[in-house]
């Protein structure tokens, strides 16, 4: 096993709306991630993906609040910081952040070497505005990008070029653990796979040293990552390898969402979350027990009370009352 870059404990964080309603949209949440590792992270809309991203981020502003647990990042436990030591020691150097649609906010007024400059300018004071094009010049000619990018402002690119640009920028110190929410998205297929070419060669390269890709095209979650969460209603329900996760899934959820790709490859292509019948529950008010329950077919009583604990099933781990014996059993039925 590898060194763990990452490693994030029962972390619990929730929104405070203006009704002032809490909102538990990440509700203890633990896993690692290993140095070379790419995790990918996968749910329907609103199961609180983003926010787990945001809250790795250590982004608390209203109406996001952390509640408990704990973020290690390289050693460091984040949630041990000051604001200040938070923004100057770890973000983008330790670890960064691509929003959603981070393309579509570049300031169109500046040319994208300001961007690096503002960068260079908190991090790196000591290098000038020439060493600072120097760098970045190399750094984008080393990812295959034209360093005349750099003289360009936002909207004279493309929009796959504006999405590697971004890429490029946002991992420029070099951060332990990279987070792409969505970056491709939106993106023609060409432009999706040299996206997808320049995330791998910043990990080859060692520019970064592991990255969570966030996404609901699941064909790319398959060929990108080397392992995949499945969240629900603020939680990780199951954790394993993308192989186990897309061709034998344990959780009854996975299994629904996972099922629109169970074919050959040749067919994966352009397969996107499969629709599941009914909606996840309102995390203002999560129900008890396993909260997939309301739309799992195969859900008895007892799922509806008590704590559902994690399962450890061939070296990944699932959350659900039953045993992979009996759900392999219901999904062999399923298919006859
Ligand atoms: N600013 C906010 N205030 C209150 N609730 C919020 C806020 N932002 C998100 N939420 C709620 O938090 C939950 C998790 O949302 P989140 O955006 O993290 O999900 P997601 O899985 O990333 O979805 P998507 O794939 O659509 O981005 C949802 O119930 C959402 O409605």
């Amino acid at each position: 096993m590898g060194k763990n870059i990452l490693e994030v404990k029962e972390l619990k964080t929730y929104y405070r709306t203006r009704l002032q309603e809490n909102v538990y949209a990440v509700d203890g949440v633990s896993f690692n991630l290993e140095e070379g590792k790419t995790l990918g992270i996968a749910g329907e809309s609103g199961c609180g993906k983003s926010t787990l991203a945001l809250s790795l981020m250590g982004f608390y502003f209203p109406p996001l609040h952390f509640k408990s647990g704990s973020i290690s990042v390289g050693g460091t436990d984040i949630m041990k910081l000051g604001k200040e030591q938070l923004r100057s020691q770890i973000l983008g150097r330790e670890i960064a952040y691509i929003p959603q649609a981070a393309m579509n906010a570049l300031n169109p007024t500046l040319k994208i070497i300001r961007f690096i400059e503002d960068i260079m300018r908190e991090h790196r004071p000591e290098l000038s505005k020439q060493q600072v094009w120097q760098m970045a010049s190399e750094r984008f000619e080393t990812l295959n990008l034209s360093p005349k990018v750099l003289n360009s402002y936002p909207n004279e690119l493309s929009g796959g070029m504006k999405q590697r640009t971004v890429i490029a920028i946002s991992s420029i110190l070099n951060p332990k653990v990279l987070i792409a929410d969505e970056p491709t998205s939106a993106l023609d297929v060409t432009s999706q796979k040299a996206v997808i070419k320049l995330m791998k060669s910043l990990l080859q390269k060692g520019f970064i040293k592991s990255l969570i890709f966030i996404t609901h095209e699941l064909p790319l979650l398959y060929h990108v990552t080397d392992d995949i969460v499945v969240m629900y209603a603020g939680e990780i329900v199951e954790r394993g390898t993308a192989q186990q996760m897309i061709f034998d899934p344990l959780h009854p959820y996975t299994k629904k969402l996972m099922g629109s790709i169970i074919v050959p490859e040749e067919g994966m292509k352009g397969h996107k979350l499969a629709a599941i019948p009914g909606a996840p529950p309102n995390l203002k008010k999560v129900p008890d027990g396993c909260r997939f329950a309301e739309r799992c077919v195969h859900a008895k009583d007892e799922c509806r009370s008590g704590k559902v604990d994690n399962r450890q099933a061939d070296g990944r781990i699932y959350r659900c009352h039953f045993d992979t014996v009996t759900l392999k059993e219901w999904y062999e039925h399923e298919q006859q």
